[in-house]
């Protein structure tokens, strides 16, 4: 890390220590943040530490969540924002000005650890596009992504624009608001060019929040949308798909109890499976989430070597969601019928194919609807009485009651995926293929040419996937 950034992360210590009574000390932290090639900055172990070592603990007062942050904006209290709202709103009246030092009296010191440029996350992209402000190079790496990639970064617009929307408004609408701002530059003259400038600057405290927050309990109900938090020093931990060395002390048994009050520190763990060693990287494993997913939501993927999804050694998939729903518009009006009959039994939508374990697989999902689709072979519209038989065939291999709708069945839906799997293989050929095109994403800094290598990725893992599926239908794999 350069000089700032070790001034940052030293200041933070300090603010943790004095303002939180926080353990620093060598004997309770045993993490450093470093820089990372291709990821930004990571957190390290300081010493050796063996199994289950506790290695920080950082005060509750200190973490910026719904609670922490509510407090700081009683004139908000009948708005009922959501988390991401409230702790977003608290980062986007906070944001520090060029390579300056976050003004917050409160939380000033974490703010200033915080990214300062999200311009590689896709989603920055997008939000460009509203504005007619995105550069070539992003109008075609947009238009290069897999479509359930653009999907899911489609999904995750949507949230941010309905938050901007509400946002907007308590802005507009509350001057105390934007008067508690320590920045001298907020300005709500609603010129189109200050808006946007407001837009940008939102969209990079709510991707902060989206990107390093995690779960803690800070409702009863487990499932609330604002149990989570952002927390210093935790939030530097990088992500990695095989193991995690860092883990979370998420719930304790208060809750159960009737004190209902969350604990005084958030605590990590080190693996209880194993030491971790001085100067080692510790990941943390955000979830068990696909490279389509990983790259909407946190803008990276998880790079694999070749060969590796063929050999089973990575677990990639395919999200064939687009190619699925093409085949039922095909059956026009039975289509839609059939639609119907697979939202109502919860089979709509997620439907994937998958590398590992072997052999490579459709999910359970897509061969139920993919069953479904096959039963009513080549017609595209059917009489009620006969309709219902067959869905009422369906059902039963559904629900376990028998083996399969006919043998018919069985070939016509596996020779509709091998079918679909070519297309997946096709289409990632051709994309690589634009890809290799240096001319067509050839960006000048080292983000475009990461965020080129991390679509080149995702299409890399479609293709090996694809082929690998088809392999197993050649070879007359059962699922
Ligand atoms: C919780 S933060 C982790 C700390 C972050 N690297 C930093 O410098 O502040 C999550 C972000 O880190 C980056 N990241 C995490 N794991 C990564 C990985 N395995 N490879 C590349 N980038 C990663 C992504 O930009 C992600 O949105």
């Amino acid at each position: 890390m350069d000089d700032l950034e070790k001034h940052r992360w030293e200041r933070l210590l300090r603010w943790l220590s004095e303002e939180h009574g926080m353990d620093v000390g060598e004997s309770a932290f045993h993490v450093e943040a470093r820089e990372v090639p291709g990821a930004g900055r990571g957190l390290f172990a300081t010493r050796d530490c063996p199994r289950s070592t506790t290695l920080f603990k950082v005060p509750s007062t200190a973490l910026m969540n719904k609670k922490t942050v509510a407090k700081l904006y009683a004139q908000l209290r009948g708005r009922r924002l959501s988390g991401v709202l409230l702790v977003s709103l608290h980062l986007l009246l906070h944001k520090p000005l060029g390579d300056e030092d976050s003004q917050d009296p409160v939380f000033g010191p974490y703010i200033s650890t915080l990214p300062r440029d999200f311009s590689s996350h896709p989603l920055s992209w997008l939000v460009k596009r509203d504005t007619q402000e995105e550069d070539a190079w992003e109008r075609v790496a947009l238009s290069l992504l897999p479509p359930s990639t653009l999907r899911k970064l489609s999904v995750l617009h949507d949230r941010f624009r309905a938050d901007w929307q509400i946002l907007r408004r308590v802005l507009e609408e509350d001057a105390s608001v934007v008067a508690s701002s320590s920045r001298s530059d907020i300005s709500l003259v609603s010129s189109p060019e200050n808006i946007n400038e407001l837009m940008m600057d939102f969209l990079w405290a709510w991707l902060n929040v989206n990107t390093r927050c995690i779960f803690w309990r800070i409702q009863p109900t487990l499932s609330d949308q604002d149990n989570f938090t952002l927390c210093p020093v935790l939030d530097f931990a990088n992500h990695n798909s095989g193991h995690s060395h860092i883990f979370p002390v998420v719930d304790s048994d208060i809750w159960g109890g009737v004190a209902k009050k969350p604990p005084k520190y958030f605590v990590f763990f080190g693996p209880s499976q194993g030491a971790v060693s001085e100067g080692q990287q510790l990941y943390l494993q955000y979830g068990t989430h696909s490279n389509a997913f990983l790259f909407s939501e946190y803008g990276f993927v998880n790079d694999f070597p070749e060969g590796a999804v063929a050999s089973g050694a990575y677990a990639g998939e395919v999200d064939v969601h687009e190619l699925v729903e093409e085949l039922f518009a095909q059956k026009a009006l039975l289509g839609s019928r059939l639609k119907e009959v697979l939202t109502d039994e919860g089979y709509w939508g997620d439907w994937t194919v998958h590398a590992a374990p072997a052999p490579a697989h459709p999910s359970y999902r897509l061969m139920v609807a993919l069953r479904l689709l096959e039963a009513f072979e080549n017609a595209n519209e059917t009489g009620q009485a006969s309709f219902d038989a067959i869905v009422g065939q369906w059902r039963q291999v559904t629900y376990g009651q028998a083996d399969n709708i006919s043998m018919q069945n069985e070939e016509r839906w596996r020779t509709t995926l091998h079918r679909m799997c070519s297309q997946v293989v096709e289409r990632a050929r051709t994309h690589l293929a634009l890809l290799s095109n240096a001319s067509c994403t050839g960006g000048t800094s080292g983000w475009h040419r990461w965020m080129h290598l991390n679509i080149s990725v995702l299409w890399q893992e479609e293709l090996e996937v694809a082929e690998s599926v088809m392999a197993s239908l050649e070879a007359g794999a059962e699922f």
